[in-house]
């Protein structure tokens, strides 16, 4: 299993009290496949990710990729496997303002240590990918919602990550663009092999899936393969 996530427990503060966010969550996402989580606002989905994320550390159980128990790690640790093994993507693509799509994508390689020109041909492969080859040197300003959520998803993915966790992605599209979205995070989820959670409310959305599970009150109900 790429993504597994045993037993997490996590709470938050609520005055004297503590809110059980997430209630001993077991879940496995293998390589190569698109887990859907669906539940009702508050559920605990946001924390699920976070959690997957190495972003919040959990009051218990653990997280493991590709085999590390990523919780047990150093923040300076988790930070730089974040950065090499796990690709993130909020509603609002936070692109910067002053760079390109291409160099939106060439930032990310070249922290990682990459070289410039090795950078700009994977980010040059990856618009393609993602149908913004034509974009490559337009700015976040000169591009439509859909697209720059388009850029934001090549440059969660420009270092290769094993893990791609995506909260609802499509909030601030319409129905049609926000589909379109999701048939390419499935594909590339297959092309690139990544293990990957997709948050959302939208039903329709869950065709697109290889399993969906159901979030209510930090607990999941269930982990059913979807039928094709
Ligand atoms: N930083 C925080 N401090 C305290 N409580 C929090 C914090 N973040 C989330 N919560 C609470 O934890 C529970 C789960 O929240 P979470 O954001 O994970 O739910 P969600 O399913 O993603 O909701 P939504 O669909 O509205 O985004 C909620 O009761 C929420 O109020």
């Amino acid at each position: 299993m790429t993504l597994h996530l045993t037993d997490v427990t996590l709470t938050y503060p609520d005055g004297d009290a503590r809110l059980t966010a997430l209630d001993h969550v077991t879940l496995d996402v293998p390589r190569g496949t698109l887990t859907a989580v669906v539940g009702p606002s508050g559920s605990g989905k946001s924390s699920l990710l976070a959690v997957a994320a190495t972003l919040i550390t959990p009051d218990s159980g653990t997280v493991t990729i590709d085999g590390t128990t990523v919780t047990d790690l150093s923040r300076n640790d988790q930070a730089a496997l974040r950065r090499r093994s796990i690709g993130i993507v909020f509603q609002q693509p936070n692109l910067l303002p002053a760079l390109t799509a291409a160099e939106q994508l060439q930032v990310m390689a070249v922290i990682d240590g990459r070289s410039p020109a090795a950078a700009r041909r994977r980010a040059v492969d990856l618009l393609d990918a993602v149908g913004m080859a034509a974009q490559a040197d337009r700015r976040p300003h000169q591009l439509s919602g859909g697209q720059r959520q388009r850029v934001n998803i090549a440059r969660a993915i420009m270092n290769a990550p094993t893990v791609l966790l995506i909260d609802e992605p499509t909030s601030a599209l319409d129905h049609e663009r926000g589909a379109t979205i999701i048939d390419l995070i499935a594909q590339l989820t297959h092309q690139q092999a990544t293990a990957t959670i997709l948050v959302t409310h939208d039903r329709t959305h869950l065709t697109a899936a290889d399993q969906i599970t159901e979030v209510r009150d930090g607990r999941l109900l269930a982990t059913t393969p979807v039928a094709r």
